[in-house]
């Protein structure tokens, strides 16, 4: 399964915020399971084991595990942090190998067996390229470890064999696994999406609105300018009790897409009422959000369904810089009732007046 580049992104994004908390917890292993590789060598081999841990190796494999790990604690980008836990995993089988004594193949083999699925970090919810070179990086490790301790030819073999297989397995592993969650992730989305929007006319639903209005008046910067406006059809009833029901949601369905079709970057569109839809104007103040609405409310007229149609009344109230969207939406209404009193098919902008 395949997606576009900025789904895969937040895909990969996603599934390191699931396992992120575990992953920071087991890097900080890296140095630990290096040390507990030692103590198993110096325990199975005659050499005592303050020798071992008097070696500059050693203390050079703790040092340096120990400073990725804490450092990997620190990265919040998915695939900074699954490069970070591929060069982790095979410095930490590197120093392994290194440590590993010549002489003593089997011992060296046990190295090899412990990474047919790469540890520490398996990095299993990265890329499928990260995956694979990971996998990589811990058998040439293994193999390091043969060669440094002069392993026979039998165990190369065998090695080989487990390493061709075993790389495969892990492989179609990762895809099997990797191929599920997708399904899923695109299940959840689909169903997130559905949360957000109106299911007859596609735009925000009134909560999504609301949420997304008040995140955007957070995110505004002093100096900046927003206008809210409240568009309300007129006489929708007339249309539902001469027309019927189908037609009048034909209709809703109509105007939402017609102001969906001019919906311009970081707009927000939500219907908040039966025939109600409320706008979200970033970047215009009040008189430009009232040319650009009096755009909308044109092609509302020009809309029909079956012979039916409808015009729009509009209330529309620039933000103040620093009230609740609760106050603005408030404000933008006071101006739609103007509208609908001095006559409806119109456009009113809030003024002190308007209140009254
Ligand atoms: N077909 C359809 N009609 C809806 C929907 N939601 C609300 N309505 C109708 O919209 C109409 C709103 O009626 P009113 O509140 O009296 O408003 P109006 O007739 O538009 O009159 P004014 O707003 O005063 O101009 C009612 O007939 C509702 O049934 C919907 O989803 N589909």
């Amino acid at each position: 399964m395949v997606f576009p580049p900025e789904r895969e992104a937040a895909y990969v994004q996603r599934m390191f915020g699931w396992q992120g908390t575990r992953l920071r917890r087991l890097v900080l292993f890296a140095p630990v399971f290096f040390l507990i590789f030692i103590v198993i060598q110096a325990l199975l081999m005659p050499a005592p084991l303050i020798d071992w841990l008097r070696a500059p190796l050693t203390w050079a494999g703790i040092v340096l595990l120990g400073a990725i790990g804490l450092w990997m604690r620190t990265v919040r980008s998915a695939d900074l942090f699954a490069w970070a836990g591929v060069a982790l995993q095979t410095l930490f089988l590197v120093f392994c190998a290194l440590s590993t004594r010549p002489g003593h193949g089997g011992l060296a083999l046990l190295l090899p067996m412990f990474v047919a699925t790469p540890l520490v970090t398996a990095p299993f919810w990265a890329r499928a390229r990260t995956v694979f070179i990971a996998i990589v990086f811990a058998y040439l490790a293994g193999a390091l470890a043969l060669w440094h301790s002069a392993a026979g030819s039998t165990v190369w073999l065998a090695y080989g064999i487990q390493a061709v297989v075993g790389g495969v397995i892990a492989m179609a592993m990762h895809a099997t696994v990797d191929n599920a969650r997708r399904g899923y992730f695109l299940a959840e989305e689909e169903l997130e999406q559905r949360a957000r929007l109106d299911a007859l006319t596609s735009v925000l639903n009134r909560r999504h609105f609301i949420e997304s209005g008040e995140a955007m008046l957070l995110r505004m910067r002093p100096g900046e300018v927003l206008s809210a406006c409240f568009v309300d059809l007129d006489h929708f009833k007339r249309v539902n009790d001469e027309g019927g029901h189908r037609v009048g949601d034909q209709l809703l369905a109509a105007v939402a897409h017609c102001l969906l079709e001019l919906q311009g970057e970081n707009r927000l569109i939500g219907r908040v009422g039966g025939e109600e839809f409320a706008l979200l104007l970033p970047g215009m103040h009040a008189q430009e959000a009232e040319r650009f609405i009096a755009t909308v409310c044109e092609r509302i007229g020009a809309l029909a369904v079956d012979g039916y149609s409808c015009t729009a009344s509009v209330g529309v109230a620039e933000w103040d810089g620093s009230e609740t969207l609760s106050d603005l939406l408030h404000r933008a209404d006071l101006a739609l009732l103007a509208a609908k009193r001095g006559g409806r098919n119109r456009i009113v902008q809030w003024s002190a007046g308007v209140a009254a």
